[in-house]
């Protein structure tokens, strides 16, 4: 089944991402603010302990780079004068790069889907052909990265022949302070899911413009997914989720 006639449900996928989340939460922007500031005085600084764990499970981990350090997290050179601005893009590329440095050879890898993901998918193709990664297992989370994973040489597996995803690397839409998600604004969001709640461990990337004070606060559409088996019944139910809170469903 195509997966874009579903579209995502953040509270379930917030709580698969409770339980089993590794995240790595770069402050791009932060990144482009301070190296602009501070352009040929860059001093190195160490990176903080990461912060205690929201989420309950021996699986998870935070990998926290505060504003003032995130130059040395994302193992970046000093910058050069003058300072060189960087895209959203670039940004992303930078940050994508660093979740692949978990990889490690051997591993199953989920591979997630977006503009930023896509980067990680690159990176990861980059490496297998450099053979500084061997053995590596991907396990695409929407057909649009099974074909760039193809078309990288990237060996392709699903979840029947390999329950237990070592890694998955992905974006999302927003984050909240307590590193709650919503994902799947990309229509992936039921592979997503399912990879992603296999992993051992989930290295999300992330720029400054998903970070939301609560889930919902870009304004931007909540991704909700829907099976096509009884959808009207789902639709109704969704309008009605909100009425207590005074809540009126737009016709759609
Ligand atoms: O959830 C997703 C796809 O379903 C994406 O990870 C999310 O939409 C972020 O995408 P991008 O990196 O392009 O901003």
């Amino acid at each position: 089944m195509d997966d874009r006639h579903r579209q995502t449900n953040a509270g379930g996928f917030r709580n698969a991402i409770r339980r089993s989340v590794y995240i790595f939460f770069s402050f791009q922007f932060a990144f482009y603010k301070n190296q602009t500031k501070s352009a040929g005085c860059y001093t190195p600084q160490p990176i903080p302990p990461f912060p205690s764990n929201p989420f309950n499970s021996k699986t998870m981990a935070v990998a926290w780079s505060e504003k003032a350090s995130s130059k040395e997290a994302l193992s970046l050179t000093p910058p050069i004068s003058p300072p060189v601005i960087l895209t959203q893009d670039e940004l992303k590329k930078m940050a994508a790069y660093k979740a692949v440095e978990y990889v490690e050879s051997g591993m199953v890898l989920g591979l997630g889907t977006g503009s930023t993901a896509k980067h990680a998918v690159d990176r990861i193709g980059e490496l297998l052909r450099q053979g500084k990664l061997t053995n590596i297992i991907g396990i695409p989370t929407s057909k649009q990265t099974q074909e760039q994973a193809i078309s990288l040489g990237i060996p392709l597996s699903d979840l029947d022949s390999h329950p237990t995803v070592d890694l998955a690397i992905d974006g999302a839409d927003e984050v909240d302070p307590h590193l709650n998600l919503v994902k799947g604004r990309g229509g992936s969001l039921l592979r997503e899911k399912m990879v992603e709640g296999a992993c051992k461990k989930f290295v999300c990337i992330v720029d400054e413009s998903k970070l939301v004070k609560h889930l919902g606060g870009s304004g931007l559409a909540l991704p909700v997914e829907v099976v096509p088996f009884c959808w009207k019944f789902t639709a109704g139910k969704l309008q009605n989720l909100f009425k207590d809170w005074g809540c009126a469903a737009l016709p759609g």
